[in-house]
């Protein structure tokens, strides 16, 4: 059985489209990345899975409850780690998982286990008796994927889990929810605007942008598919033999353009590793030497831009950035 199921789904607001026409499915214990610039309807479509928000039309089941008509089988089912951090600051980070024990209705015997099992996992163990207002940002957020694993749910819901985090805070939390992931083996549904949190932690990414999914796939084979490599390299002038060695290059089957800029090279290719070796060939056999040489690879910006025409645009309207900016500055005001 899959872990989530979506049909068809839709969500209209009052004057706009925030998810339109979405379906995909999300295997059992795959750490599946909902990617998509801000406004995309990663939150959206996270708040109608997790039972939160009713879509407009269509349909979507967690571990074959309906998010509809059983609401209180898919969050027995679910965790949810909201955006913005869901603690109460000035309770201890033992306190706040106690509370959290206790909505979730964990048996009184259970519930020091629980605690010390999850407290543990995320390394807090040593700041547990602190009050969570002297944590840094990353702690907090380690502490709020504590409270949402407590209950030990099939799925666990991450709506943007590094956001307004430093890069290597957000590479400590990425360890974090690998671990998660190894240990409770549960499925894990996490958004995203960063293609490389998407890239290095997501089994399978979906592609979401004005509130469609673009494409669904693993980022190495959206990577793949793109057959972009590009090489570029610089030669020795040589007026007698520069072009006939350009058009060799042109002729191979796996050239699909090369760009001349003086005596700089960029030869796209669909597969570097047949090309690179036989631009060497050519030029040795036409004299031509080569002066530098660098391979890139297709990123997931590529694969981005490929499947929606833009940048992943960094929109700051829209009423959850106004939420974001207000918990900043309640931060900041801390
Ligand atoms: N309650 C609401 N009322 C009206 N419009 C809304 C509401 N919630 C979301 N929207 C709009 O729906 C669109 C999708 O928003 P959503 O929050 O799902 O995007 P997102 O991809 O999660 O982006 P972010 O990372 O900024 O949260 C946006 O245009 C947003 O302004």
């Amino acid at each position: 059985m899959n872990a989530i199921e979506i049909n068809s789904l839709t969500k209209n607001f009052k004057n706009s489209t925030a998810v339109d026409n979405i379906s995909l499915s999300v295997e059992e214990g795959e750490i599946f990345g909902f990617l998509g610039p801000n406004g995309a309807g990663k939150s959206t479509t996270m708040m109608i899975l997790t039972t939160l928000l009713k879509p407009t039309s269509g349909n979507a089941s967690v571990y074959g409850h309906d998010v509809i008509t059983n609401p209180s089988n898919v969050r027995k089912n679910i965790g949810f780690v909201q955006q913005e951090i869901g603690i109460d600051e000035y309770l201890t980070a033992r306190e706040n998982l106690q509370f959290q024990c206790k909505i979730s209705q964990i048996p009184k015997e259970q519930t020091q286990k629980r605690i010390e099992e999850v407290i543990d996992l995320v390394e807090l163990t040593e700041k547990q008796d602190e009050q969570s207002i002297t944590f840094s940002g990353g702690m907090r957020k380690r502490l709020d994927i504590a409270c949402g694993l407590i209950h030990r749910p099939k799925v666990l819901f991450l709506d943007e889990p590094t956001v307004g985090l430093d890069i290597q805070t957000r590479r400590k939390i990425w360890e974090y929810i690998r671990k998660i992931h190894k240990e409770f083996g549960m499925t894990i549904f996490v958004s995203t605007h960063y293609m490389e949190e998407a890239d290095s932690l997501c089994d399978r990414v979906g592609i979401i942008d004005y509130g469609k999914i673009q494409i669904v796939d693993t980022p190495e084979s959206m990577k793949n598919k793109l057959e972009t490599d590009m090489i570029t390299f610089s030669i020795i002038p040589d007026e007698n033999k520069q072009e006939q060695f350009i058009n060799k290059i042109k002729s191979f089957e796996l050239t699909k353009n090369v760009e001349i800029n003086g005596n700089n090279m960029v030869v796209q290719s669909s597969n570097s590793t047949q090309v690179i070796p036989k631009i060497f060939q050519a030029s040795s056999e036409f004299g031509i030497s080569i002066d530098s040489f660098v391979l890139n690879k297709p990123t997931l910006d590529d694969v981005f831009i490929s499947h929606t025409g833009h940048n992943l645009r960094d929109d700051t309207t829209g009423k959850f950035n106004k939420r974001k900016e207000f918990n900043q500055s309640r931060r900041r005001a801390l």
